[in-house]
């Protein structure tokens, strides 16, 4: 069920009962949602650089784009109770619904059978840093033991996930280049096997655009919903670089080898109808009610036979499992000599002067 106008008070009230202060990342995501949810985008002047309190309320604010106002009622519905309950953890009853602590840049919760892995980081539209890389991998690895029926990826604030966090690329000295990309290639490398490797059924939930690496990992997935707000981007040559997530070969064979080489090599960005009519999406719903039916169906599957589920999505998987760890190695040890080159070093260094946003 979608938050009513009481759940949102009813949290409004509750923030102010709680007793240990969340932190100014999560006051300023709270800000947003309140805004966002009450006013609709943010349409205040941008305050000055020096009023860095206010700048900051607006950023988190501006951040939220055209997040729809019930979206926002409900996410900042869904944070004030993961703060509640977090705080109440110690008075829960084993087995209880759960907030996992640990995590700072996903927020992961186990409800109904289903383990809840979300990128949380709205105001960089949900880029993946390092950290959030080896967060991933933990908690899929979690996930996969867990007594949970199956995983599910969405996105907190409007993107879904905007790819490679491009300042994992920033700061490294020429001669740390060649260590670095090796260092990268690793983590890449690990982070897709985590993927292919988990043994039960991997749900996304893309509540909005779509951007690099978490495109290319929904093949694979083995369910993918996306809002009619979502976008598929892989802007792989732009960057300098090439396809990686298993894509060069998962996307022939979901779309055919002409569809995926416009996606793949000219980075053509698709709508969610064209990403349904492809095959990369299971379904496309209306964003205002995206949320709702999207849970509403995960939660009924959750109670279906989970051994039973496990096994069918291993059936479908494994016959190529070999093959996709070949793929992967391949993709990651191109992509170390790619992100060496001029080519991909002048586009990072374009996006960050603002001359190349993709
Ligand atoms: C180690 C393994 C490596 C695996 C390799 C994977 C390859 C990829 O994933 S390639 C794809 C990389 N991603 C991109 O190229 C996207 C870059 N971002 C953008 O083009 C735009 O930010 C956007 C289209 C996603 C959104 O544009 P919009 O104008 O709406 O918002 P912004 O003001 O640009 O973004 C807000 C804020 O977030 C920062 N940000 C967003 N995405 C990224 C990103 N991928 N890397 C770093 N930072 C990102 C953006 O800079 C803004 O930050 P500030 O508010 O501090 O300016």
């Amino acid at each position: 069920m979608e938050a009513s106008q009481k759940d949102f008070e009813t949290a409004m009230h509750q923030v102010k009962l709680l007793k240990k202060d969340p932190g100014n990342e999560v006051k300023l995501k709270l800000y947003a949602l309140y805004k966002q949810a009450s006013e609709g985008p943010c349409n205040a002047p941008k305050p000055g650089i020096f009023d860095l309190i206010n700048k900051a309320k607006w950023d988190a604010w501006n951040a939220l784009g055209s997040l729809p106002k019930e979206t926002a009622r409900q996410n900042y519905v869904d944070l004030v109770a993961s703060l509640s309950s977090s705080e109440s953890s110690s008075q829960r009853k084993p087995g209880a619904d759960s907030k996992q602590s640990g995590y700072e840049t996903l927020v992961v919760t186990s409800e109904d059978s289903i383990t809840k892995i979300m990128f949380n980081r709205p105001n960089k539209k949900n880029a993946i840093t390092t950290q959030m890389y080896h967060e991933i991998m933990h908690a899929l690895d979690a996930a996969g033991k867990d007594d949970s029926a199956f995983a599910v990826f969405t996105g907190n604030g409007d993107y879904y996930c905007s790819g490679n966090d491009l300042n994992n690329f920033t700061n490294v000295l020429p001669d740390e280049v060649e260590e670095k990309a090796k260092h990268f290639a690793i983590l890449l490398r690990n982070f897709v096997d985590c993927f292919i490797n988990f043994p039960k059924p991997l749900i996304a939930v893309v509540n909005g655009p779509a951007v690099g690496i978490s495109v290319t990992l929904l093949g694979l997935f083995d369910i993918v919903y996306a809002s009619d707000r979502a976008t598929f981007h892989t802007p792989f040559s732009h960057l300098g670089q090439s396809p990686e997530g298993c894509s060069s070969y998962m996307f022939p064979k979901i779309m055919g080898s002409a569809k995926a080489a416009e996606m793949l090599i000219f980075g053509k960005k698709l709508t969610a109808r064209e990403a349904y009519t492809q095959g990369l999406v299971s379904e496309v719903f209306p964003d205002s009610t995206f949320q709702e039916e999207v849970w509403t169906r995960l939660k009924t599957y959750s109670q279906l036979p989970p051994n039973a589920m496990k096994i069918s999505k291993q059936l479908i998987r494994n016959v190529e499992k070999e093959k996709l760890h070949a793929i992967n190695s391949k993709e990651s040890s191109i992509l170390q000599d790619r992100w060496q080159s001029d080519e991909c070093i002048n586009a990072i260094m374009n996006f960050f002067s603002k001359k190349a946003k993709l």
